[in-house]
């Protein structure tokens, strides 16, 4: 299967949590974002879950270094049910934006006004699964229209989807000194998890970095 190189990248407590059980998720220090954004600016797409639009209201572009407009990325939306709110920062026109939807819900919003202002605005959609986005067919479209490298930003759900599937090629976690339990709390990769160890997805460990007082840690996923 034809897809772009997928670099997985996150910042998590030593709790592994990617957030508070209130959704607060402030955990990398000042040197880790400017590597996050160094990334970003490497990459030609960003991707995230709708739950993390819903949750951050994300920019999803280069602003943390310097850089110019047009090194922002492709920002993509996995987003079954259309539900992307007009106003949320990644419709703005900082970056171009394709939000993918799931065929069940295609109808309802082609023939929503929310969908003429997202076209307006220059928003692409593309169309596939019937209740959720398929994730390989995405992959696929994605390096049909020149996606070499994608950078995976979250959340939990679509972290666990992707690296279940097999799509995720490289994980570069930044491991905060911080403790938040919560039993609520969103961890790295959530859904519907394995059952036994055998199942769990084997890594290889790269590289072992300080930024400050976080720990940066960069796998292989072995396939
Ligand atoms: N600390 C960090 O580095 C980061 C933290 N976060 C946190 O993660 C949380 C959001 O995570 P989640 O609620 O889990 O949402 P998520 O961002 O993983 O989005 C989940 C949604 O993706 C959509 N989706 C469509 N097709 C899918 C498929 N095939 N498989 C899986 N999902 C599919 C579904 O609509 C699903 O509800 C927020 O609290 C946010 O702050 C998010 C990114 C980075
Ligand atoms: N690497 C990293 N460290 C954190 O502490 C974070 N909270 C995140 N969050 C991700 O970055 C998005 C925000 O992006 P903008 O600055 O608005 O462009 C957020 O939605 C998460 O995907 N990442």
């Amino acid at each position: 299967m034809d897809k772009p190189y997928v670099i997985l990248n996150a910042a998590m407590t030593l709790d592994g949590k990617i957030a508070t059980h209130k959704g607060s998720s402030n955990i990398s220090g000042k040197q880790d974002l400017k590597r996050v954004h160094e990334l970003r600016k490497e990459v030609d797409a960003i991707m995230v879950g709708i739950g993390t639009v819903l949750a951050d209201d994300p920019r999803l572009t280069v602003h943390k270094i310097d850089a110019n407009p047009k090194d922002n990325p492709l920002r993509i939306v996995v987003d079954s049910k259309a539900r992307t709110p007009i106003a949320a920062r990644v419709t703005n026109k900082d970056a171009n934006t394709l939000i993918a939807v799931a065929n069940d819900y295609k109808y309802d919003f082609i023939v929503s006004n929310r969908y003429e202002s997202f076209s307006k605005r220059g928003i692409d959609f593309f169309f596939s699964g019937s209740k959720k986005v398929d994730l390989k067919e995405l992959m696929n479209h994605l390096k049909s229209i020149g996606v070499k490298k994608l950078m995976l930003e979250g959340g939990s759900t679509l972290n666990f989807s992707m690296v279940k599937e097999g799509l995720i090629d490289e994980i570069r976690i930044c491991i905060a000194p911080m403790v938040v339990g919560g039993v609520n709390a969103k961890t790295f990769f959530d859904g519907e998890g394995f059952s036994t160890m055998d199942e769990a997805i084997k890594l290889d460990l790269k590289e072992v970095n300080h930024l400050g007082k976080d720990l940066i840690l960069t796998y292989y996923v072995l396939k």
